[in-house]
């Protein structure tokens, strides 16, 4: 299994977040982003999640039988700055939600909705509506819509914000035990998030329109 990004470059509005980006990453491979505010770490993970198009340049899963008919979106699990659970549902029926829609057809085993709050450190209150939770217990939660469908790449923005540091602990744990089962990181962070078998890609401002730049 693979996930390769080659001379990647990404516009937002008329500005050039940044060009020439390439990576290649295998099977327990995590790639930490780092780099000043603005400096293009969430664009980098949308472009690979395909929410937005790179201005140049390409992302390809490349599956463990050498196949590659399926995009990284459709393999990749999101996790960005946003929780996108709903405040009015229980946390089970926003889990329940993700799961059916994350569901990647593969069969490969995934946790139940309250072994997911377990393993997040929460269990017994998933009847509950999410939007009565504190900050840092709704990004736990958040986190558990990893847990609940199985996608080998796991692109995580700032997954540590608002947490206190036992979910840091445990949020690495988990981390680790994804790459331990083959899984792939790519992960937006500004503080060190205690990974092992992990690479540094430090994003740099780039002042854009360069000439030379797009080549032919
Ligand atoms: N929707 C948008 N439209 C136009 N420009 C945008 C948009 N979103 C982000 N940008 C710009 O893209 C640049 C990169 O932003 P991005 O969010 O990728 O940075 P980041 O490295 O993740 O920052 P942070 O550390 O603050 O999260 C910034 O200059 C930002 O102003």
């Amino acid at each position: 299994m693979q996930l390769a990004a080659e001379t990647l470059a990404a516009r937002r509005g008329d500005d050039l977040i940044f060009v020439n980006i390439s990576f290649r990453l295998t099977e327990g491979d995590a790639l930490v982003l780092t780099g000043r505010n603005g400096s293009g770490k969430s664009t980098l993970l949308r472009v690979v999640a395909g929410f937005l198009r790179p201005e140049k340049g390409s992302v390809t899963f490349t599956n463990s039988g050498g196949r590659t008919n399926r995009r990284p979106s459709e393999v990749s699990h999101y996790l960005g700055h946003r929780n996108a659970m709903k405040n009015e549902l229980t946390i089970a029926e926003n889990l329940e939600f993700w799961r059916s829609f994350l569901d990647d057809g593969s069969q490969a085993p995934t946790a139940s909705i309250e072994d997911a709050a377990e393993a997040v450190g929460l269990g017994g209150i998933t009847h509950l509506p999410f939007g009565y939770l504190s900050a840092g217990q709704q990004r736990r939660f958040a986190f558990a819509k990893l847990l609940v469908a199985h996608r080998p790449i796991w692109l995580l923005d700032e997954p540590t914000a608002a947490l206190d540091t036992n979910a840091d602990k445990l949020f690495a744990a988990l981390i680790g035990e994804h790459q331990r089962k083959g899984g792939i990181v790519l992960a937006a962070t500004h503080q060190p998030l205690g990974l092992s078998n992990v690479q540094e890609l430090r994003m740099k401002s780039f002042a854009g329109g360069e000439a030379g730049v797009w080549g032919a």
